[in-house]
């Protein structure tokens, strides 16, 4: 299959499991690998049938630093602070952010995907944002890369490209997937 192929059926998969899949296990998984991590957390803000982290989002921002991803165009992601009633505006690929602009760099991303397979590969909307914020913050220190999703959303095989940065966990309502990064 090429990647239009799996992006379409990753899509429809995740769909049919949104609002029937109980997403309180994969929170509790979530909150389990993040609470073996340090620093601040990228969370994301959901669009169309993504998982929604929020709630551990509102969660933990209690006692940790929280961030969410703002585009900035065919570029690394940059991250703004986010707290409870945090004003939010529109980004340029119409995903929600905070308006205030002051930017901060996180230590642990929890990362949106249309699939994954079982190497920590992941399949996203093709626009490398988070293969490029990897790329950048990976020499520059220490960075845990936290996928999030339906179990639903595993695909057999994924094509794999040489920007492609592997996550270092993948958490789903029925696990934990923890891989063992090189790069
Ligand atoms: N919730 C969320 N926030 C995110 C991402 C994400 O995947 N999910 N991103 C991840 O990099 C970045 C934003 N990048 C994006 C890239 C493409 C599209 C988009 O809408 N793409 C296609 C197909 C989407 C679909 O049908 O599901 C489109 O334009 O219709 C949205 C955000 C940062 N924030
Ligand atoms: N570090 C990088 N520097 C420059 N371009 C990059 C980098 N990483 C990825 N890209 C480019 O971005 C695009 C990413 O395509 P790919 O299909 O891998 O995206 P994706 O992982 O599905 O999407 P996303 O990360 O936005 O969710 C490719 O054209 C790739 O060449």
């Amino acid at each position: 299959m090429d990647k239009a192929a799996l992006r379409k059926s990753a899509r429809d998969r995740r769909a049919a499991a949104h609002g029937v899949v109980d997403p309180a296990p994969a929170l509790a998984n979530l909150e389990k690998v993040l609470g073996e991590t340090e620093g601040r957390i990228s969370f994301y803000w959901p669009i169309r049938t993504e998982i929604d982290p929020r709630p551990l989002l509102k969660k933990l921002c209690a006692h940790r630093e929280v961030c969410l991803p703002v585009t900035t165009g065919f570029k690394p992601l940059i991250f703004r602070a986010w707290s409870p009633g945090a004003a939010m505006v529109a980004d340029s690929f119409g995903v929600e952010v905070p308006a205030d602009e002051t930017e901060v760099i996180p230590e642990v991303l929890v990362v949106p995907l249309l699939a994954f397979d079982e190497r920590g590969h992941r399949l996203g909307y093709g626009a490398g944002h988070y293969d490029r914020t990897l790329d950048k913050l990976r020499p520059e220190g220490p960075v845990t890369a936290v996928g999030f999703a339906y179990e639903a959303q595993l695909a057999d095989t994924l094509p794999i490209e040489p920007t492609d940065q592997p996550l270092d966990a993948i958490v789903t309502e029925t696990g934990i997937r923890r891989f063992q990064v090189t790069s």
